[in-house]
């Protein structure tokens, strides 16, 4: 089986990106060790901080970022780096060429319950004679990104990655340490009968999304004819990894239930580098109204709408939103 380098060297990536994602890939994978020990890691349960967004702190937030970013940081492979857990950008080596957007714990109400988790990152260039310290040097659209992916904490801890050259499977063998090439070129189906929303709040969205999810849950006796299941994991690394195994939409849509907060799902470190992977998967991914990845960040914590998946799947949720 392949070894993720050789594979990077193929695709053209260069030798200071190839060793990025080896870097970042090199957290993750004392990220899967601390998440596999469970209880025994002493990392469950929350601290009593707030990030940046209000949002609990949980221990293993914490310390996958701190270790994301000592790791990056050290390597000098990075210019800057942005965090879900991290109030401002973070200067890293003036020279480097490259920046890092990441989620360093994707779905953290799931770590007490050992359910799916993940990280996500997406790799962009940093401007040529930019400030390490200036955070602005982030606000790149989607389509900029150099390189994308996530890493999966469940039962096998996988990885998901495209540097624009399609997306790829890897699947880390714990026993040698390394990732190993499991999916050449995943492709998300264009047709689906599955779809994932979290239901408890649809009072709270727009008719658009009213409107479409009440014709799938009609089935076969409805206008869309046949019936759709739905599921739900409640860490968008694990549905968006389902999306990508074998297809169907996920969203995360505008809802009025906090009026300062309409949106869930984070542009520059959630909705961009999974857009990225499942576009390079022959799916798409927009807001509704335009796609995730032409939107002009203004804010790195910026969230944003978020639906994507299966091509015919998406175009028919896109169509409730004209
Ligand atoms: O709790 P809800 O409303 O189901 O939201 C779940 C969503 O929130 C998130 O967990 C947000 O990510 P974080 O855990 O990184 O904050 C997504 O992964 C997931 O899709
Ligand atoms: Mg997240
Ligand atoms: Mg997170």
């Amino acid at each position: 089986m392949r070894r993720l380098p050789p594979v990077l060297l193929k695709d053209g990536c260069s030798h200071d990106l190839i060793s990025l994602i080896r870097t970042i890939l090199a957290a993750c994978k004392e990220i899967s060790f601390r998440v596999g020990q469970g209880a025994l890691s002493g990392v469950l349960g929350s601290t009593l901080d707030e990030n940046i967004q209000g949002e609990t702190q949980k221990k293993l937030d914490v310390l996958s970022n701190q270790l994301l970013k000592d790791i990056l940081l050290e390597s000098g492979y990075v210019k800057a780096i942005a965090s879900e857990e991290e109030p401002g950008t973070v200067a890293g080596n003036p020279d480097a060429e490259y920046i890092v957007a990441f989620d360093p714990l994707d779905g953290s109400s799931n770590i007490d319950i050992n359910s799916l988790v993940g990280t996500i990152f997406s790799i962009m260039r940093a401007p040529k004679d930019s400030d390490p310290a200036d955070p602005n040097i982030f606000l790149q659209k989607g389509d900029q990104q150099v390189a994308a992916g996530y890493v999966l904490y469940g039962p096998s801890t996988m990885l998901a990655l495209t540097t624009g050259q399609g997306t790829r499977i890897f699947t880390l063998d714990k026993t040698q340490g390394t990732f190993l090439l499991t999916q050449d070129f995943a492709k998300v189906p264009e047709q689906t009968k599955e779809f994932a929303i979290n239901t408890s709040n649809q009072r709270h969205w727009q008719p658009a999304m009213q409107n479409y999810i009440s014709d799938l849950l009609a089935g076969e006796t409805g206008p869309r004819g046949r019936n759709f299941n739905m599921r739900w994991i409640a860490a968008m690394v694990g549905d968006v990894h389902r999306v990508l195994s074998r297809g169907g939409l996920f969203t995360y849509p505008q809802d009025t239930k906090n009026p300062e907060k309409p949106y869930k799902l984070r542009l520059l470190y959630e909705a961009n580098p999974m857009a990225m992977l499942i576009e390079q998967a022959g799916g798409l991914a927009s807001t509704g109204y335009e796609r995730i990845m032409d939107i002009e960040p203004e804010q790195i914590h910026q969230r944003v709408a978020v639906i994507l998946g299966s091509k015919e799947e998406v175009e028919a949720c896109l169509s409730y939103h004209k």
